[in-house]
């Protein structure tokens, strides 16, 4: 049977990257998406800015949203210090399956914990599983509609403290005009718009990022 786009990304990786090289591993991605198929990562212009926020943060606890292939997990990963706990949550099996290999083929598989699963479910079992008290840094890149419940759910569960911040991609296009609406009314949130645009495309998007403010 026909394979699926991740699988072709993934070969793409193992036939043109450099093993054990985040860097090579990121523009291989880049120039597939570029050259041979369309595909939903972050990409390189909201890429710099997701790297640019990562590394202003210094994050000891990261928590991503949406593993998907594994390309902003890379991006994350290569830029944390020795000793942070980065747990990355994916509910399609086959999806985990290529992010791991992708994530391996980049040397960055003892950084990062590839969860299988659906947000929702898992959210409140990371203190009990993973021994998070709260994350210093989220990137919000799932499906649009659980950006809202997701960050209510980090609220409920304590998972946010003074200066935690969230990243979101994709505010503009697909959108996620609720989960806009919502922090940017919320007294509990300073929040940036990023402007960019949607990856590997001349449509307008951009990033927002939301500090708490406990
Ligand atoms: O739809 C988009 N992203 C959704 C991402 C979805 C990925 O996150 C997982 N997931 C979903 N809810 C989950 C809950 N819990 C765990 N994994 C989950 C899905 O299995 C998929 O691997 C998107 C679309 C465009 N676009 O131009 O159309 C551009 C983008 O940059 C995008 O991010
Ligand atoms: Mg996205």
């Amino acid at each position: 049977t026909r394979s699926t786009r991740p699988q072709r990304m993934l070969k793409a990786v193992q036939k043109n990257a450099t093993k054990g090289n985040p860097e090579s591993v990121i523009s291989a991605i880049d120039y597939f998406c570029k050259h041979s198929e369309w595909a939903m990562n972050v990409g390189d212009e909201k890429g710099s800015i997701l790297d640019s926020v990562v590394t202003e943060v210094n994050p000891s606890t990261v928590l991503e949203l949406g593993t998907y292939c594994g390309y902003s997990t890379v991006r994350i990963a290569r830029l944390l210090s020795p000793g942070t706990k980065f747990i990355t949550l994916e509910f399609n099996p086959a999806n985990v399956t290529v992010a791991r290999q992708i994530i391996a083929h980049a040397g960055l598989q003892d950084k990062v914990t590839v969860v299988e699963g659906s947000s929702g479910d898992l959210i409140p079992q990371m203190k009990e599983r993973f021994g998070i008290t709260t994350f210093d840094f989220i990137f919000l890149d799932h499906w649009k509609d659980r950006y809202l419940p997701d960050i209510k759910l980090f609220e409920e569960c304590g998972l946010l403290r003074k200066g935690s911040v969230l990243l979101a991609d994709n505010v503009i296009c697909p959108g996620a005009p609720e989960y806009l609406e919502y922090v940017r009314n919320s007294p509990r949130y300073e929040n940036r718009y990023y402007p960019a645009h949607l990856e590997y495309t001349k449509v307008e998007d951009g990033l927002e990022k939301s500090v708490f403010l406990g």
